[in-house]
């Protein structure tokens, strides 16, 4: 099971972003996305997801192989730790919540509405959600906004576990997460502004 990203130009509102990047995320890799703020990487990673259309280019995997977590977390207020859970088992066609609960530090809280959880409590349910969706590659958004220390360690261990469990990752973070990765940085990707020229909408990181 393998990624394999090639020639890739992915846009916001229209606007080339990156361009002409590529990578390949092996089982048992864990890839962590760096570049400036603004400079593409939260759209890389909704492109990747099939949340919208690359420009050009290649994505070796459909997006069915993929689970995506998304700085919001999507987490559904009037259900409790547990029943989120369970509905994107349900989603996802698999069955074991309890392991995600154990892994997340989310037991005791497991009846708890995920309205009255704290910002890292939900952070870490979005997390948990992860586990639940049974995927082979994980692509991560600021992963650990919002977690304790304790908590960005409960993370990195879940991270460790997929990737030895012949699992991937592609991380988009700022903070050394103690992970053994590989650093994919995005800025000798950026599009070329003359390209798109004159609608003055080009990212403001480049400029
Ligand atoms: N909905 C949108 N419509 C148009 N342009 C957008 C939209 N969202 C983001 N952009 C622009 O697209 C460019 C890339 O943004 P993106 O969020 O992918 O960067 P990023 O590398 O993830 O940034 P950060 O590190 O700040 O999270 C930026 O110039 C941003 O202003």
């Amino acid at each position: 099971m393998e990624l394999l990203v090639e020639g890739l130009t992915v846009a916001r509102g229209g606007v080339p972003v990156l361009e002409n990047l590529g990578f390949r995320l092996s089982s048992g890799q864990v890839l962590v996305l760096r570049g400036p703020n603004g400079s593409g990487k939260t759209t890389l990673l909704r492109t990747l997801a099939g949340l919208q259309p690359p420009l050009a280019g290649e994505i070796s995997l459909p997006p069915e192989a993929i689970a995506y977590g998304a700085h919001a977390d999507g987490l559904k207020g009037q259900l409790s730790v547990a029943e989120n859970l369970a509905f994107w088992a349900s989603v996802y066609g698999t069955r074991d919540i309890e392991r995600a609960l154990v892994d997340m530090n989310l037991v005791a809280l497991r009846d708890r509405p995920a309205a009255n959880l704290s910002a890292g409590q939900k952070r870490r349910l979005g997390l948990a959600r992860l586990l639940v969706t049974g995927r082979p590659i994980w692509l991560l958004d600021e992963p650990t906004v919002s977690l304790d220390a304790a908590s960005v360690a409960l993370f990195a261990d879940a991270v460790r576990a997929h990737v030895a469990a012949g699992g991937a990752a592609l991380i988009a973070t700022h903070i050394d997460l103690g992970l053994d990765a590989a650093i994919f940085d995005v800025t000798p990707f950026k599009a070329d502004p003359d390209a798109t020229a004159g609608d003055g909408a080009f990212d403001e990181a480049f400029l």
